[in-house]
């Protein structure tokens, strides 16, 4: 028996004994790393336990906790595992943290998801641990020798087919015909009653997924709907790497969300024809879908990643595909529909995207939709309202951030549920800043005697990140804008729309209130934890 095969069974008929015993590691280490100084900590009831718990199951309510504390400074500390993070606060510090800096890492916590996420093998997530040329073009001073770079290697995969305008042009127009065909299920001119967040959790997920990874994935898993929602709730917190004790759903759930991406890769590896250049060079194809896949696969393989890993990584990409965009799509629906005259001025823009071309087709116009103020409003507030996001660095360098030295080793971390509800950037004009309000994204223009309302995002700079910041910042960004856009233009334009009731998700019942954030969620898109009955009928 190994000393690994010891260890699982030991834990397994002794789980009481295993948790006190993890608990006694996580103290005898923390304090060795734990001085007396430093700015205020945020108390827990279990010492060394109850912030890290907080933190997996509900970092809103982590942000809430950690507000209470900062005893009117801007940085307070706790433990997070066996991690002092430090949490600031602030439109200079988060600037600070957003923009990086030689001695502060964003690769700490990817190496994390790496592990929790991604399931990568410990020798392919050596690669990166050992990798230390980061991210950019030109090399870290000093480590110009590495042989193979892979941080930038992955970093240039995402910018090149991902975040480049080509390609997530590409991705948004294969996502319009996939979900212009979704929607095509909806019986023409016949009222019908649905749940607006299982259509998309179901219609929207399919035309995404189709998007990315081809038809093939659902063809070979015929349940990967199922699979996927089982999974997404749990993929953040996968993020942190918990104890498999404290965690065994998010572990199972990954086991099968990575079976069935398994079986798709299989195929894919099997069908495509590597000698077929118009393939090779094509945007999307239906093997592995778009070309971001087909080329991250690729690489990968050739350089001797295990086919876990690879597996791991792509439904790594399958939940930041959906594991956001579709709650955000759910709100910003939700809100239209509990305001008529903003839904009135949306619906407006939309039926402006459409042409048709005299044989009654109708093509979207992406780039003026991407100009449309009302909708780019609604789009900005949603994200600002419903996502939990945490930038996280890693102390390569001791720093001194509010006047405390922050030791090498330490995390600092930014949450966006501080920045994004602060009421001295966001409250204005009798709209505080936890109201839904898309008058705080609008301007009024005049232009030839003429005034308008212009789309504005001043004042953002360290008070908004849904997606992030720096080099780490959110490579799927620009095709959630226009996936999220498009959603909304095609169920304004097509739909006559009428809400009937806010109904429980479990069983549809009637709800006696309105949705919130399911903070239990994880992040960074938190959803809402009811769902919006709505009658509606197919208009072309
Ligand atoms: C509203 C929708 C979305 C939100 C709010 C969002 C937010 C984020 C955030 C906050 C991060 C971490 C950034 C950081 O560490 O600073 C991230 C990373 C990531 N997102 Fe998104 N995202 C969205 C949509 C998408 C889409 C549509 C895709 C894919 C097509 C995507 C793919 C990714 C990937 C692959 C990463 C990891 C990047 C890395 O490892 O460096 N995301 N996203």
């Amino acid at each position: 028996m190994t000393l690994a095969q010891a260890v699982q069974e030991f834990i397994t008929q002794n789980p009481l004994a295993s948790i006190l015993a993890f608990v006694g590691l996580v103290v005898s280490i923390t304090f060795l790393q734990w001085g007396s100084d430093g700015p205020p900590s945020i108390p827990e009831k279990i010492p060394f336990v109850s912030n890290t718990y907080l933190v997996l199951t509900n970092l809103q309510e982590m942000a809430r906790k950690a507000a209470k504390y900062f005893q009117g400074g801007k940085i307070v500390k706790y433990h997070l595992l066996n991690k002092t993070v430090y949490v600031v606060r602030g439109q200079q510090n988060m600037q600070q943290l957003l923009r990086g800096s030689p001695d502060l890492g964003s690769e700490g916590f990817i190496l994390d998801v790496m592990k929790g996420l991604f399931a990568m093998t410990p020798s392919d997530h050596a690669k990166f641990v050992n990798d230390k040329s980061g991210r950019l073009k030109t090399p870290n001073p000093g480590t110009e020798a590495t042989p193979v770079r892979y941080w930038a290697a992955i970093h240039y995969l995402y910018y090149d087919y991902l975040t480049a305008p080509h390609f997530a042009s590409a991705l948004a127009t294969k996502f319009n015909v996939n979900f212009s065909a979704q929607l095509e299920t909806q019986p023409l001119g016949e009222w019908t009653t649905v749940r607006i967040q299982k259509f998309v959790h179901t219609h929207l997920f399919h035309a995404a997924v189709v998007s990315l990874c081809g038809p093939r994935i659902f063809e070979l898993n015929p349940d990967f709907t199922e699979v996927y929602w089982e999974f997404d709730p749990y993929a953040m917190m996968l993020c942190y790497v918990p104890p498999r004790w404290m965690a065994r759903k998010a572990y199972q759930t990954r086991a099968r969300g990575m079976a069935a991406v398994e079986r798709w890769l299989d195929a894919a590896w099997e069908r495509f024809d590597w000698d077929d250049k118009e393939a090779v060079e094509a945007d999307w194809e239906p093997c592995f879908g778009a070309r971001f896949n087909r080329e991250t696969c690729r690489w990968m393989k050739d350089h001797g990643f295990d086919k876990q890993s690879i597996t791991g990584f792509i439904l790594g990409v399958i939940f930041g595909l959906n594991g956001n965009s579709i709650p955000m799509v759910t709100w910003s629906l939700m809100h239209l529909l509990q305001d008529p005259e903003l839904l009135a001025a949306a619906r407006e823009e939309a039926v402006q995207v459409y042409s048709t071309d005299g044989n009654g087709s109708r093509d979207i116009d992406i780039v003026k939709l991407g100009k449309m103020p009302i909708l780019q409003a609604v789009f900005a507030e949603t994200l600002r309202l419903h996502t939990e996001v945490t930038i996280a660095r890693e102390v390569w360098n001791p720093v001194v951030v509010e006047g405390y030295k922050i030791p090498k080793g330490a995390f600092i971390h930014g949450y966006a549920g501080l920045a994004h509800y602060d009421e001295e950037v966001w409250g204005k004009d009798g709209h505080p800043a936890d109201e839904f309000w898309a008058g705080r994204h609008l301007v009024e223009v005049e232009k030839d005697g003429k005034k308008r309302l212009e789309f504005s995002s001043a004042d953002r700079a360290g008070n908004y990140f849904p997606f992030g910041g720096g080099t780490g910042m959110c490579p799927g960004r620009h095709f959630a804008k226009q996936e999220i856009l498009q959603t909304m233009a095609s169920i304004l334009s097509r739909f006559d729309v009428k809400f009937v009731e806010w109904v429980n998700l479990k069983d549809g019942t009637k709800s006696d209130r309105g949705p919130l954030n399911d903070e239990y969620y994880g992040a960074p898109s938190m959803p809402p934890d009811r769902d919006a009955k709505v009658q509606w009928k197919r208009l072309w």
